[in-house]
């Protein structure tokens, strides 16, 4: 591959292949080629809300809570009642969903008196999507009528006090993708979903983490739940060592590739969120762990297929008590 500057660059022939030659006779790219979308551009409001009212008519239901399921959590689907289900492939402009443990149906019914529409499949960063396509479906469900957010993940725990099976409910993230100048928000800022500079603290709802320590009690759990910080990297790659020593000093207690550009899009149109991680595999963070100690997706689907029923009781009894109080 040619190495002079006019081979290299956004608009450059490195990417289709094309010699110097075929350079210079090239028409000229014009600028609004070379420069990219901004991410908020990528899903016009109008897109968002064709997409939500096709999904408002198809189920003639309006969804209050809206859950996304995490790796091998799919089954939190399956306990909704009066199901209506649409294939991502199937709903217009709609990503569709590449990833083992994420089977690409939008679900929408009743579930324990609520009606709540729930992503079988989310998507991730390193398959491909911009952040704001990953987190495109938090403004769907928002323009469909969802106030409520539960975002779920399978995750790696680097708090040594953390077991496999165990549930971390979310009350912070550190937002590695964030420090690196990524966001789902990144680009013009349409109002008419929230402020330019929203605010994060207390993104996660105490009250709704209240109910749930209460109703891990309740499900004799409590000494399998924690509360702790959660940190998204983009992956596909599980942490280095030194990644999650790094992690660890910064006070994140698991770690995984998803949710924290989910929770910031919901918090920007102001929905209430609960986040929770089933702890899937324990990170090694020394040196001197055994090599079985390797995180893998098989282990990551195993685990949360293990644990879906705690899990699905856990949302089930979080939304009933939501229902009870409202
Ligand atoms: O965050 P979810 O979608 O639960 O999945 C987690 O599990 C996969 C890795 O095993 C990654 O996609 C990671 O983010
Ligand atoms: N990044 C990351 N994602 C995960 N998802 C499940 N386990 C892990 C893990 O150990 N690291």
């Amino acid at each position: 591959m040619c190495s002079r500057d006019c081979c290299s660059g956004p608009g450059g022939s490195a990417k289709s292949g094309n010699t110097c030659t075929d350079r210079k006779n090239a028409k000229a790219v014009s600028v609004e080629k070379i420069i990219p979308t901004p991410q908020s551009l990528l899903y016009p409001y109008e897109v968002i809300q064709e997409i939500a009212d096709f999904i408002v008519k198809g189920s003639n239901m309006r969804p209050k809570i809206g859950i996304i399921c995490g790796s091998g959590l799919g089954s939190l689907a399956d306990i909704i009642q009066d199901a209506k289900v649409f294939e991502y492939e199937k709903i217009p402009n709609f990503p569709v969903s590449t990833v083992e443990g994420h089977a690409g149906k939008l679900v929408v019914g009743n579930l324990e008196g609520a009606v709540v529409m729930a992503m079988q499949g989310r998507f991730h960063f390193y398959e491909g999507y911009p952040l704001a396509k990953c987190s495109m479906p938090v403004r769907v469900m928002k323009l469909c009528g969802v106030e409520y957010l539960f975002a779920t993940n399978a995750a790696g725990g680097i708090n040594p006090k953390y077991s496999v099976g165990d549930i971390m409910l979310m009350h912070d993230h550190v937002n590695m993708l964030g420090f690196a100048g990524n966001s789902p928000l990144q680009g013009p800022n349409d109002p008419r979903f929230g402020p330019r500079f929203p605010a994060l603290v207390n993104s996660y709802n105490k009250e709704l983490i209240n109910k749930a320590l209460e109703i891990g009690k309740q499900m004799g759990i409590e000494a399998n739940m924690h509360v702790g910080v959660y940190s998204c990297l983009g992956g596909p790659t599980y942490e280095t060592i030194a990644e999650l020593k790094a992690l660890r000093m910064m006070g994140v207690d698991a770690v995984g590739m998803s949710t924290v550009h989910e929770v910031i899009t919901a918090r920007h149109c102001d929905m209430k969120v609960f986040a929770f991680s089933l702890i899937t595999n324990k990170c090694a963070t020394e040196y001197s762990d055994k090599k079985d100690d390797e995180a893998n997706h098989d282990e990551v689907m195993a685990v949360a297929k293990n644990r879906q029923k705690a899990c699905c009781e856990l949302v089930a009894r979080l939304i009933r008590q939501i229902q009870a109080s409202s």
